[in-house]
């Protein structure tokens, strides 16, 4: 596992900018934490040694002073900017993420995978840039830099720390491998939990009616439990590694006081210099020991960070092209269109049908015959694995998909309501629109509120207020999914009216199977083993 990952870097300005500013602030503080140490050294000396008196010593003592002044403001300065890079850093790819899976719609992103990578996932990234990234420069820069600075001075002190320093990052690394593993298991359980909490709670109402729902309780306590585990097993990996790298530390410095009490003993080294190295070894093996303690919270914040970098690389369900056609509505054409599921297989098997400005279709087919898929393709939420769909010849992948959709209007199967104000949710300014409420026998409810998912609103209503949301925009395309569904035979009837006197312009193709809005049609689509088998005109009253 790289402990910084380059596209982190690439995607998040503020990551690269805390970088360069972290590793000045390490470096400096490797400079003061050495000039420290010569100071305090020089201190003692000349106070035990030299017998000078407190006034020769107190320009030595205040310039101690206020390198631990500095030394305090840079950890702070380290600190503090870590968890301000870290905010912002998250801010910066949870808008990229966002507005990759709203633009890309990627065809393999499910909902709770991006809600767990950009709310919990970011949540990590603060032990990482405000812990780990300020001593892993430490780490970087101490050790060589004391190492180089002790050989210049007293050589065999240097080489006691080169021999015993490679024992923290062999311990790290072998730690480093049991936490990896541990932390992206945490993960898997951390998302299954999401997942299947997400499942439930959409599907509450269903669950209390079948009577299920203290077997989902169940069902959730156990993916509770395995979270819990798997976040225990990351914090026993952390609390050993804590002490296996503390014991590496104490036997490194241990070793090298040996060797300079006994080098001090037998004349060989003057106090001085041994002050110095002795002051000097904590330091070389505390940001190592501190890096790869802080392991695991690196591992936590690189897997939540390559987990959001990972939904930025997702491909899109459809083609963006680089240099889009603006786009232009006209005649529809699919030719030999051929949509496939990846676990169900082919759908549409060579569809060849035309739309022609102005006109009204209904596709009507068995269900599970298409029909859907078939709007899904002209919605450009997914492209034809074969075959091609042409707008006045020109193919809809050469257009922007954003672009491609202000064309159109769009009734799904199942039409949710945005909470809040009903009025605001179907875009609904009052004329036109407010009289076609009225119409269809909804418009008391634009003045009501509407709840998460329809909540306050029977399904039928629903409907029938995203059938004036949909209806009432002016687009050249409008494609409705079974419109009438949920309705009583009044309401079909007055969809019915309404779409026989939409303007001429219009264009609207509707997956049905009401006999009002068939006799409304000038054409009817059938979808039959995957073909547009028939095309007959249909019977208008
Ligand atoms: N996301 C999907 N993944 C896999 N298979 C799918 C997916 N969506 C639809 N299908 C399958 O593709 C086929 C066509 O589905 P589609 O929803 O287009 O049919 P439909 O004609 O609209 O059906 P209905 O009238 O019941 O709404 C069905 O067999 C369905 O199971």
């Amino acid at each position: 596992m790289r402990v910084v990952d380059p596209r982190l870097l690439r995607h998040a300005p503020s990551a690269r900018r805390f970088m360069v500013s972290a590793g000045l602030l390490a470096a400096l503080s490797v400079a003061v934490t050495i000039a420290q140490a010569v100071l305090f050294a020089h201190v003692v000396v000349a106070a035990f040694l030299d017998g000078s008196g407190v006034a020769t010593l107190l320009p030595a003592l205040l310039a101690f002073g206020g390198l631990a002044l500095v030394r305090g403001a840079l950890t702070w300065a380290l600190d503090s900017g870590g968890n301000l890079a870290a905010q912002r850093v998250a801010r910066e790819l949870r808008a990229r993420v966002l507005a990759h899976v709203v633009r890309t719609r990627p065809a393999d992103v499910a909902t709770a995978e991006v809600a767990t990578a950009t709310t919990e996932g970011t949540s990590a990234l603060e032990p990482y840039f405000a812990r780990f990234l300020p001593r892993l420069w430490l780490a970087v820069l101490a050790p060589p830099t004391i190492v180089v600075w002790v050989a210049v001075h007293d050589l065999p002190s240097a080489l006691v720390m080169l021999v015993t320093l490679p024992l923290i990052p062999v311990f790290g690394v072998l730690i480093g491998k049991l936490t990896q593993a541990r932390t992206r298991a945490r993960w898997q359980a951390l998302s299954r939990m999401s997942a299947h909490f997400l499942d439930v709670v959409s599907g509450l109402t269903t669950l209390r009616v079948h009577r299920r729902g203290v077997a989902q309780a169940r069902g959730i306590a156990d993916t509770t439990q395995a979270y819990r585990r798997e976040t225990m097993g990351v914090l026993r990996v952390g609390f050993l590694s804590a002490f296996v790298l503390e014991l590496a530390a104490t036997v490194g410095t241990a070793l090298i006081a040996a060797e300079i009490g006994i080098r001090l003993v037998a004349g060989g080294l003057t106090l001085q210099p041994a002050l110095v190295v002795l002051l000097l070894a904590p330091e070389l093996y505390s940001p190592l020991r501190a890096v790869a303690a802080d392991f695991h919270a690196s591992a936590d914040g690189v897997t939540a960070a390559s987990r959001l970098l990972d939904l930025l690389r997702r491909r899109p369900a459809v083609a963006v092209p680089q240099r889009a056609t603006p786009p232009r509505f006209g005649v529809v054409r699919f030719e030999d269109v051929v949509a496939a599921y990846p676990e169900r297989g082919t759908v549409l098997d060579g569809v060849n049908f035309e739309l022609w400005p102005g006109e009204r279709v209904a596709l009507v087919g068995a269900s599970g015959a298409g029909k859907t898929t078939l709007l899904a393709l002209l919605l450009r939420f997914a492209d034809p694995v074969a075959g091609r769909i042409t707008v006045d010849g020109v193919d809809l992948r050469e257009f922007d998909p954003r672009e491609w959709r202000r064309l159109l209007t769009w009734l799904p199967q199942r039409p949710r309501l945005r909470p809040g104000a009903v009025r605001d949710a179907v875009l609904c300014g009052g004329g036109p629109q407010a009289e076609l409420a009225d119409r269809l026998g909804v418009g008391e409810l634009l003045e009501r509120a509407v709840g998460e998912d329809g909540a306050g609103l029977s399904s039928g209503e629903v409907s029938r207020l995203a059938l004036v949301r949909a209806l009432g925009r002016d687009a050249s395309l409008t494609l409705l999914d079974e419109p009438t569904a949920h309705l009583d035979p009044a309401s079909a009837a007055a969809v019915a009216a309404t779409l026989r006197e939409l303007p001429g312009h219009r264009t609207v193709l509707a997956a049905t199977h009401d006999a009002d809005l068939l006799g409304v049609a000038d054409r009817v689509v059938e979808l039959r083993d995957g073909r547009a088998l028939q095309r007959q005109r249909a019977v208008t009253s």
